[in-house]
């Protein structure tokens, strides 16, 4: 199995997009839909998507569109600046503004307290935070999202890393979410890997990311 760092996924994710030309949006839209299959659709029908402002977030709403498609009720909570998002997330943005009445942007203590009591109500929480990203301790208005995902015990997915992982060597950095599944993306990373407690809880999923990526990255193969 091949294992990598986050720089390592970073840089095999932007060779794939800038100089393999993979539409980033496709990757994102490959990542949500690898989510989805994991999903029971027969015994979950009430979400809470919890989402930041990168590109583990355009998964998070990519997946939050595709259950909306579906007639799912879903409650999504942004956290972070959304003037900082790449395209791919203020696409599926727009589009879930299309597909739902509210979308609560978290940035109170009334905020979170407002989410705190929607999450108690969902029967499945998507942590799409933080993934590959992150790249130091998560303080402040994160933290206490990441606590309240915890303590109000529904089956949580996290999307690509648990938010609060470390992904290069499984250090908590911080509040870490206490994921019931871990769906990674095309590669295992190193900080789940080495963590049993998460290594048990990861699937795999192809996002179409090509070889010829991993393969540069990996092994330095440039032709
Ligand atoms: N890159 C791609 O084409 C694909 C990526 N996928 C998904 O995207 C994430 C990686 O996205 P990225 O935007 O690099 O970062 P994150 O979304 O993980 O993090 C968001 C953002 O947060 C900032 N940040 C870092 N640490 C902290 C902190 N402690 N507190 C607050 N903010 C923090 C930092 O600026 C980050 O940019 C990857 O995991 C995948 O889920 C697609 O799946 C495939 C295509
Ligand atoms: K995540």
């Amino acid at each position: 199995m091949i294992l990598v760092d986050r720089v390592q996924m970073q840089a095999i994710d932007r060779y794939a997009i800038e100089v393999l030309k993979v539409p980033a949006l496709s990757l994102v839209e490959r990542a949500s839909m690898a989510v989805l299959k994991h999903i029971n659709l027969n015994k979950f029908g009430y979400f809470g998507v919890v989402v930041g402002v990168g590109n583990n977030g355009a998964d998070g709403l990519a997946l939050a569109r595709n259950l909306l498609a579906r007639y799912k009720d879903v409650e999504i909570f942004i956290i972070g600046d959304v003037e900082k998002a790449s395209p791919e997330f203020k696409l599926n943005l727009e589009s879930c503004e299309m597909l739902c009445e509210e979308i609560y942007y978290v940035e109170s203590i009334e905020d979170l307290e407002n989410m705190e009591k929607r999450l108690s109500n969902v029967n499945l929480i998507v942590d799409a935070i933080f993934g590959t990203g992150l790249n130091r301790p998560v303080t402040g208005i994160y933290a206490t999202v990441i606590s309240i995902i915890n303590n109000v015990m529904k089956y949580k997915i996290s999307i690509d890393i648990p938010s609060g992982l470390d992904a290069s060597t499984g250090q908590d950095l911080g509040e870490v979410v206490d994921a019931d599944l871990i769906v990674t993306m095309q590669l295992m990373k190193t900080g789940l890997y080495e963590r049993e407690a998460y290594k048990r809880k990861c699937v795999i999923e192809d996002i179409g990311i090509p070889q010829k990526a991993i393969d540069s990255v990996i092994y330095g193969l440039v032709n």
